[in-house]
């Protein structure tokens, strides 16, 4: 499906944020591994939760699901026998589910997007569980991926985190589970940081404990542990939120947005105080942002890591901004799914817009005059690249076409719906090819 994006000058209107996808992954990976029933209230609904739902069923977790809650039956440290799991182009679910399939003697992960996930790399995780005694076949640190494991050994782990953050966050859902004590080192760098805080929240909000150095660099695990059945509840989203901000800040606009709570550990947050900065005005208190959008905006000087999810929702508002802004230690954007540098400049570009890339920023000359608009947009099969090029078709001279944009439905299903209800122009139609 397509959706067209026709200029709207104005936004008005109130919503609710959709639930974290993070927290959503998380919750669900940790109640699947207690012994015990745990209920997860208002858990995110889109194809990558849905994603982890269905593997963490087929390893042995029973779920029942009404309109507010979850309840899943765990199945502990033991993961049934399973041959096959499909994460769909979930890079967190499958990264979290390749460091628990090592529990089982055979698991192949098939690759059913191989043009978005199954370009992705793996080799820095494929690395560290191959430390622990895992086997693993792979088509170069891609997918299809299969894990022959059964008993990884604990011990000194060492894992790159210059690619991605996930590869640490499976290995400190794994490491609790084994018999001895393991001392996980990161090498290199640590991408998207912030985010290994939410991975340790979760834990230790299910009974886990781990030893973390203040840099995250470093980690000691005991071994031997259980999770416990907990209550969970998820809060809002501020990646998916951060791009109905973008086009708030860059409309005339009264929008609220309730359940964006202002002390979450998602770095993505910083979509407030980078809008703040940009002199977008706007309100957070009590969980509620108000943005009342003037349709001026400031360039900024941005580092993207610290809220890896929302830059590009943050470089669409800087396509309007005066003066040029610059997105930097972005080069992780390049590994997600599609090369969120390259091809979303690309796509920007072919809208109007004046964007240079160098191997780790995004550099944009705003035009506050607007961009022309008048194109076919290629989704990349993105959700974020759908949610940013909307906000720049809601301020272009001429309605955009994004392609594809049922790929939106990987975090946030009901995007154009909320759009919709702030007022936007935003319409599906039928593919002619
Ligand atoms: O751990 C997670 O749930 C995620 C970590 C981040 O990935 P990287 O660590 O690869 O940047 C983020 O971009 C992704 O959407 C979700
Ligand atoms: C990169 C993302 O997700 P993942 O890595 O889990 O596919 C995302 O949600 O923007």
């Amino acid at each position: 499906m397509d959706v067209i994006v026709t200029p709207t000058p104005r936004l008005r209107g109130d919503i609710q944020a959709l639930s974290s996808k993070n927290y959503t992954t998380r919750y669900l990976l940790a109640a699947a591994l207690a012994d015990g029933t745990s209920t997860i209230y208002y858990p995110a609904h889109s194809e990558d939760s849905d994603a982890m739902r269905r593997c963490v069923r087929d390893l042995g977790a029973v779920l029942e699901e009404d309109g507010e809650k979850i309840v899943i039956t765990g199945f502990g440290g033991k993961p049934k026998d399973v041959r096959e799991l499909d994460v769909g182009n979930a890079g967190a679910v499958l990264r979290f589910l390749m460091a628990i399939a090592s529990l089982c003697p055979n698991v192949t992960f098939v690759n059913r997007y191989p043009e978005s996930l199954g370009k992705r790399p793996h080799d820095d995780l494929i690395d560290a569980l191959e430390q622990m005694g895992v086997e693993i076949d792979h088509n170069g640190g891609k997918l299809p991926i299969t894990i022959r494991g059964g008993k990884p050994r604990s011990g000194r782990i060492r894992v790159s985190g210059s690619v991605s953050s996930q590869y640490l966050s499976a290995l400190l859902f794994l490491t609790p589970l084994l018999e001895g004590d393991s001392e996980i080192e990161v090498v290199g760098d640590l991408k998207s940081k912030v985010v290994v805080g939410q991975t340790l929240e979760v834990l230790e909000q299910a009974g886990i404990v781990i030893e973390a150095s203040e840099d995250l660099m470093r980690y000691r695990v005991p071994g031997g542990q259980s999770y416990a059945a907990k209550t969970y509840t998820v809060q809002g989203d501020y990646p998916g939120s951060a791009a109905v901000l973008a086009a708030a800040a860059v409309t005339e606009s009264d929008v609220t947005i309730r359940g964006l709570v202002e002390n979450s550990k998602q770095g993505e947050r910083a979509i407030i105080d980078v809008l703040r900065m940009m002199e977008v005005p706007l309100t957070h208190h009590n969980a509620v942002v108000n943005v009342r959008g003037n349709g001026k905006l400031k360039a900024v000087e941005f580092d993207g890591d610290t809220a890896t999810d929302a830059v590009l929702a943050m470089v669409a508002a800087a396509v309007f901004a005066e003066g040029t802004s610059r997105f930097y230690n972005v080069e992780n954007l390049r590994y997600k799914e599609c090369d969120r540098i390259t091809d979303y400049l690309n796509e920007l570009r072919k809208a109007g817009a004046d964007v240079e890339e160098r191997q780790s920023e995004i550099i944009v000359h705003g035009k506050p005059e607007g961009v022309e608009g008048g194109v076919e947009i290629d989704a990349h099969y993105d959700h974020r690249v759908i949610m940013a090029l909307t906000v720049v078709g809601l301020r272009a001279r001429r309605p955009i076409v994004i392609r594809d944009a049922h790929h939106v439905a990987k975090s946030y299903p009901i995007y154009f719906d909320h759009l919709r209800a702030l007022g936007a122009q935003v319409e599906w139609v039928k593919v002619e090819s």
